[in-house]
This record gives structure tokens, sequence and C-alpha cells, in this order.
């Protein structure tokens, strides 16, 4: 055995979880000899205000990639949804695993479901995302901001702020709080954020035999389905303060691409909405993909509503 492979991870249970997760798969599937360099980045530490307002879910990978930058470690694992549209120069994203439950997740004390709700009642999301999705199924709710690690959201919601809050399926079930789940929201209801429940494993771009490696862990489906969602918010500006939503499901040989956006500022103003079809066979195919729903979208006015972020 060289020298050992390190991962860079951040250091929230489900990072680690993820991490060690993927630590594993590398063991058995490819005998490799894996550890762990823990980190805490920007995005770990600012819990008072929206993500979106001091500078996008970049600060999550940022640290981690200047660990991979110096040499520190050899690979980062990163939720899909975290990880910026466009990469900077130098980092690849080489392997896309198999996703987990995409679905979003109704988490309460007092109430089964989102029907159940009381008029008013109070839900803790930051996610514009689900705000403006939230506010088109049930515009008497009141959306208050809810921010940190998913231990830190459940005990906000176990104190009593919120009636309600909606989570990641994925995350819950990754730390083994499944049981917390009180209802999921069908994906065309709730559609889910562009990458949601897939990990994407990232190395320097000219790491050649590792990327060659870690590719024996892509998962095809995943892989071309998450390429379309990705294209369809590179397309509209990638911003993370764009309130969109970007989910696509293989039908038999088919790829359903649904995506929705709303608006950035006025939650209440109609949400755009539209599904796009086809049979990519690889990468340059499904972000066609992506592009035809983003110019729907533009077609029902997504520009006018992404001039206003
Ligand atoms: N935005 C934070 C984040 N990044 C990944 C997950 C969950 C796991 C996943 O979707 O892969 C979560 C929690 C959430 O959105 O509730």
């Amino acid at each position: 055995m060289t020298q050992q492979l390190l991962i860079a991870t951040r250091e929230s249970r489900l990072a680690l979880w993820q991490a060690e997760h993927v630590q594993a798969l590398l063991a058995e599937r490819l005998k490799l000899d894996v550890g762990l360099l823990g980190m805490t980045t920007r995005g770990d530490q600012i819990l008072d205000r929206a993500l979106s307002k001091v500078g996008g879910k970049g600060l999550f990978v940022k640290e981690l990639e200047t660990a991979l930058e110096e040499g520190r470690a050899h690979l980062a694992v990163h939720s899909l949804k975290d990880v910026p549209m466009d990469l900077p120069e130098g980092f690849a994203l080489v392997s896309i695993l198999e996703r987990e439950d995409p679905r979003d997740a109704f988490v309460s004390n007092r109430y089964a479901n989102l029907a159940e709700l009381p008029q008013g009642a109070v839900v803790g999301t930051s996610s514009l995302r689900r705000v403006v999705q939230l506010k088109n199924l049930r515009p008497d709710l009141r959306i208050e901001p809810l921010r940190g690690n998913l231990d830190t959201r459940l005990r906000k919601l176990d104190e009593g702020g919120y009636d309600a809050i909606v989570l990641a399926a994925a995350g819950l079930k990754r730390l083994g709080l499944a049981e917390r789940i009180r209802s999921l929201f069908a994906v065309d209801e709730m559609i889910p954020c562009a990458g949601q429940g897939a990990l994407g494993l990232e190395v320097r771009a000219d790491a050649a035999t590792l990327s060659q490696q870690l590719a024996g862990l892509m998962h095809e489906p995943t892989w071309l389905a998450t390429q379309a969602e990705r294209a369809v918010s590179r397309a509209l500006g990638g911003s993370c303060s764009m309130p969109l939503a970007a989910h696509a499901v293989w039908e038999g040989g088919e790829l359903q691409l649904a995506a929705a956006l709303g608006h950035p500022e006025h939650h209440d103003k109609p949400l755009l909405k539209t599904l796009g079809r086809g049979q990519p066979r690889n990468e340059a195919e499904a972000r066609a993909l992506g592009e035809r729903v983003a110019q729907a979208l533009r077609e029902q006015g997504a520009s006018a509503y992404l001039a206003a972020a």
C-alpha cells in the first residue's frame, strides 16, 4: 500500500456519515485504504443568516477544495445539491453515486401532513425552493427561517418554535432519523432541488488515476438524471438565491424532468412549472434536456422573475 487516500469532509453528522459511507464503498468495491480529514467550513459556522445572503452553497465546498489543492486530502464527498453548478478551474466531479430517496419530508410533533396543518400554521424552512412551493400549496401558512444542521433543526422544532418543518428525507434516513418523518411530499407537489439525495465525489482535475478509480462507483441513471437537473439551474443562472426546483425521474427508458421556479421576493406570485421528457444516453444529451426545460420556464416568464433576484 502506498500513501493512504484521505477524504476531506465537513464535520456535521450528515457529512461524516456520507464520508464514511464512501470510505466503506472504496474499501469494499475498489479495495482502497482510505482515511478521513475532518474540517469546519464557513457554511457550517454561519447559522444566523440565510445561506443565500452570505455567499451561497459554495461556502460548504470551498475549504474542502483548498485541502485538495494543497494535497492535504485527495477527494471530497458532497451532497450533490450543495455543489455549485460549475466547479472552479482545476476541480472535477468524477463520480455520482446512486441516489437515496430524493423527496422532501414533512416533520412535525403534532400534525401528520401538510393538509392537517391548521390555518396560519408556522412552518420552518430557509430554503426558497421550499418556501415558494409551500406558499403555492398552502398560501395561508406562515413560513419562518430555520437554519443549522439536521439535529439543530429538529431541536428547534422540538423546542416549539414551529408547527412543522420540511427537511430532505435522504439526510434523515442517513442519520437513522427516519422515524421523525410524518409524511413524504410527492416529487410533483414539492419538486426536489437539483441533485437532492445524491452524493458527488470531487477530486483535483489533474488526479487522473484516482479519477479513473472513482468512476468505477458511478451510477449512470443517477448521473444522467442529475446532469439534466443541474443543467436547468445552470441555464437559469445557477445562483442559490433562486427559488428553483428541478427533479428528473426515469420511467422505463424515458427521463422525465420536472422543474418549478418561484419569484425570489414575492412568494405568492404564481409558481412557473414545466415537465420535459427525453431519452438521454450521455452527458451532452442530459444537459440538452435540462436546457430545453429551462427554455420552457423562460417562455413562462422566468427571466422577469430572475431579474428581481
Ligand atoms: N441544504 C443542506 C442539505 N444538504 C444535503 C441535505 C440532505 C441530503 C441530500 O439531499 O442529499 C441537506 C439537508 C436538507 O436540505 O434538509
